[in-house]
């Protein structure tokens, strides 16, 4: 199981990860992702999910036609890993 990050290397992640937040009163990250339309939205979510399945490290996430809002943290660790910063990078590159 990955360990939680400490609040160096979560605060070091943070600064290097683009319009990612932590989300308030929970060890967690969240980035609202706008797309052009819904199906680059769902094409993008399907990606994404595809890796999640290998990374078998899945992402909170609801969507609204071209809005995607995505939370993530790792629940067996009660927090933040690493895992969570390698998916958030993913979902940024996939994004484009
Ligand atoms: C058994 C399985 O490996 C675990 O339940 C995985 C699945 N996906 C997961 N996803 C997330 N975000 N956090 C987890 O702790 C987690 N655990």
């Amino acid at each position: 199981m990955p360990k939680r990050l400490g609040a160096e290397a979560r605060n070091e992640a943070l600064v290097t990860l683009t319009g990612w937040r932590l989300v308030e009163g929970r060890e967690a990250i969240t980035k609202r992702f706008i797309f052009r339309d819904f199906n680059e939205a769902f094409g993008w979510m399907t990606r994404v999910a595809l890796l999640a399945e290998k990374m078998d490290h899945h992402p909170e996430w609801s969507n609204v036609y071209k809005t995607v809002e995505v939370t993530l943290a790792t629940h067996d660790a009660g927090g933040l890993t690493e895992l969570d910063v390698k998916l958030a990078r993913a979902m940024d590159t996939l994004a484009g």
